[in-house]
């Protein structure tokens, strides 16, 4: 799709950026997550933006290398940002002692990406390149997904690549491939499950014997380092915030002419954190009455005495739900539930008093109790096809 690192003309090197878009769950992350193990010898750079207040896409990113090199931002990136801050980061992970080949920019779920490609053309940075865009569509919500908000037509036509991914959850993959193509002309449009798609169709790979591994933000430190920096972000976050407030909502003002054309003029977001361990009987609960409205929860819960050793990966997107637990991180790290929820129409107040109700200090398990989470656990060979020897079913 892109040009990767090529020299220009007697010029510096030129790293292309990929945006990376696609509505609320339909695999992003997932989509990065593969990429950024599968690239061989490219070294990736990522820009995480998600919609609600708490990171969980860039957990979710860093988690999988252990320490990757992920830039964030909070709020919808298209209105929370403008394109000199957009600037600030692209500069840092283009810094040629970064070595990085190509950034990906993860939009939030609700981002528009005609305003992100613009900002990336916009750069003022002479290595940084507009990659193409990469629409990820779900497809088997995709048809719901599409009367609801038909400003979906607009994002395909202006895709370069579109992933139809979750092809396995369609009932009828075929219909939905078919109409996006017919959507989405002159894009290259391919089916997958997973976000697994060969690297190539983004941007050119180099061998893997030429790099291994990631940058790390001690990496991405030491580069500021160089020049003096002191790699803290620009809106004084730790390590993996570059971001800005909570209420992506509110963010959506006047840095845009149109904001009422935005998917996510229409959506809240929620976010709950708690130190205390979650009740899965009644967490379960909640998750199973959820209203329609709330279309996306996505997060980590903490079910204390109920499962010691892992934390629980939740993402739920429509009605589909599912858990997915693994070990917690070695060391004294407090153990959190923290997730984020969005949607159209939803009471903030409410859905955080019910989550309250959701903790549970009791210091001892009732039994089975994790029998009804567990129930929404993949089967992970299945599903990936990597074993996960990692977790021991509690
Ligand atoms: N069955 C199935 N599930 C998938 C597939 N790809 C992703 N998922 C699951 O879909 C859920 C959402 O995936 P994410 O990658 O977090 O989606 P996202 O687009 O980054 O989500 P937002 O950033 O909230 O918009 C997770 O539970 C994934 O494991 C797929 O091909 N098939």
């Amino acid at each position: 799709m892109s040009q990767s690192s090529s020299p220009g003309p007697g010029g510096p090197q030129e790293i292309p950026v990929v945006v990376l878009a696609g509505f609320l769950g339909s695999g992003k992350t997932t989509l990065l997550n593969h990429l950024l193990h599968r690239s061989g010898g490219t070294r990736i750079g990522a820009v995480v933006n998600d919609f609600g207040a708490i990171e969980i896409d860039a957990m979710a990113v860093a988690g999988a290398l252990g320490d990757s090199t992920v830039s964030l931002g909070n709020g919808c990136l298209c209105c929370a940002v403008d394109a000199g801050e957009l600037d600030v980061y692209l500069e840092r992970l283009a810094d040629p002692a970064t070595g990085i080949d190509v950034i990906v920019i993860e939009a939030s779920g609700l981002a528009e990406p005609q305003e992100l490609v613009r900002m990336v053309l916009a750069s003022e940075n002479p290595r940084v390149v507009y990659g193409g865009l990469v629409e990820v569509v779900d497809a088997a919500e995709f048809l719901d997904t599409r009367q609801r908000h038909p400003e979906i037509d607009r994002h395909l036509a202006i895709a370069d690549l579109v992933v139809v991914n979750k092809v396995d959850r369609a009932e009828d993959g075929e219909r939905v491939l078919a109409l996006v193509r017919s959507l989405s002309e002159g894009a290259a449009v391919v089916a997958a499950t997973y976000g697994r798609v060969d690297p190539a169709f983004l941007f050119d790979c180099r061998p893997t014997e030429e790099r291994i591994g990631q940058l790390s933000f001690d990496d991405l430190h030491r580069t500021d380092d160089l020049h003096g920096k002191d790699g803290a972000d620009p809106h004084g976050g730790d390590d993996a915030t570059v971001g800005q407030g909570a209420d992506a909502r509110g963010e959506c003002g006047d840095t845009h002419e149109d904001p009422l054309g935005h998917l996510h003029t229409a959506y809240d977001s929620v976010a709950f954190v708690s130190d205390l361990p979650m009740n899965p009987r009644r967490l379960l609960d909640f998750l199973d009455s959820r209203s329609d409205g709330l279309y996306r929860i996505k997060g980590y819960v903490d079910f204390g005495p109920h499962d010691t050793r892992n934390r629980y990966a939740v993402h739920a997107v429509g009605r589909f739900l599912r858990f997915y637990p693994e070990p917690w991180a070695p060391g004294d790290e407090p153990r959190l539930t923290q997730l984020v929820l969005i949607g159209t129409g939803i009471d903030a107040a409410a859905l955080t008093k019910e989550l309250e109700a959701c903790k549970d200090d009791s210091p001892h398990a009732d039994e089975h109790s994790m029998w009804g989470v567990l129930r929404y656990v993949p089967d992970k060979e299945q599903e990936t096809g990597e074993p996960d020897p990692s977790y021991d079913t509690p």
